[in-house]
């Protein structure tokens, strides 16, 4: 195996959050020894903020650019949240590592309500996600509050905060390891328990995608890698995987693992709002990521049984 190239190039995103997963990147790299360069680019998924994202193409649209930039040779490594990640990756392209999870939880961040209970007569709740909208609107039925709206919110995070404090919503729920990672977990009134609104598939985590074919990566991204990350990662993006998951399908799928006991969760709902919220879960002893996957495989099977498609 040939090694790693002494300077190192990330090619990353040019929003704050995208930026600071760069620099985090290039922190542990550099504690390794590497020089390590940032490439910043521009994605249509950041240039397009007037429409849903599932309508425009999906989780590919952040990620395009960057994988050009690696192909051209520009660039040795993206850096990626997880679930921003297609399921599978174009030919010629690799996820060689999977970092440590923040938090993967959602949360709620208001200046006029505490939660979901308290939230004003016709209040509008803001989220960019179908699966939000999908497991709140739920939530809120479960509470009886017809009056309630959830309306779309695109942006960065501090254009969707803004969003919120001029006061276009009542209150927004946002992935809270973004908010975390940019210093902004004090916006965070509270966090959603997984039971209460199922996080998405490889939320909080962060992965590094590389040419499949630049082994010489493999041994300086070693040492980056999680591996109980990389088992839930895996078993909740089975899931995603097995329906055929994009962000047009409302989807949540997570894992946790406690001894050697992956416990996986997930939550699939009509994206035309008709049907209702289906639910699964399994567990297995799992001790690699192929085991893992069947434990997704199998979670997917139970919500195709039951209806999804
Ligand atoms: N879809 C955008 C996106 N991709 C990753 C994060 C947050 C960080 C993470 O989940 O790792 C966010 C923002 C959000 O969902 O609020």
């Amino acid at each position: 195996m040939t090694s790693a190239p002494s300077s190192l190039v990330i090619a990353t995103r040019e929003s704050r959050l995208a930026l600071w997963q760069a620099e985090h990147v290039r922190a542990r790299l550099q504690s390794l020894g590497f020089g390590v360069e940032l490439l910043g680019m521009t994605t249509l998924g950041d240039q397009i903020l007037d429409r849903t994202l599932s309508k425009v193409g999906g989780k590919g649209l952040f990620v395009k650019e960057l994988e050009v930039a690696l192909a051209e040779g520009r660039a040795d490594l993206a850096v990626h949240s997880l679930k921003d990640v297609p399921m599978d990756l174009p030919e010629g392209f690799a996820l060689a590592c999977v970092m440590a999870r923040e938090d993967p939880r959602d949360a709620w961040v208001s200046a006029v309500c505490a939660g979901l209970e308290d939230l004003p007569a016709g209040a509008v709740v803001g989220t960019s996600s179908l699966r939000r909208t999908v497991l709140l609107r739920a939530r809120l039925a479960e509470l009886g509050r017809s009056d309630v709206r959830i309306e779309p919110l695109r942006g960065n995070l501090d254009t969707r905060l803004r969003k919120l404090d001029e006061g276009q919503y009542a209150a927004i729920v946002l992935a809270a390891a973004g908010l975390k990672r940019l210093g902004l977990g004090a916006r965070i009134r509270r966090v959603f328990e997984p039971d209460e609104m199922l996080p998405s598939a490889g939320q909080g985590a962060l992965g590094i995608e590389i040419r499949a074919d630049r082994h010489d990566l493999e041994a300086a991204l070693a040492p980056l890698a999680d591996a109980a990350t990389w088992l839930c990662v895996s078993a909740e993006r089975a899931v995603s995987r097995a329906l055929g998951g994009s962000c047009s399908m409302p989807l949540a799928a997570h894992a946790v693992l406690a001894g050697g006991t992956l416990k996986l969760s997930a939550a699939w709902g009509d994206p035309e709002g008709v049907a209702p919220l289906l639910r699964a879960e399994g567990s297995a002893e799992v001790g690699d990521s192929a085991q893992a996957e069947a434990l997704g495989v199998r979670v997917a099977a139970d919500l195709r049984a039951q209806g999804a498609r």
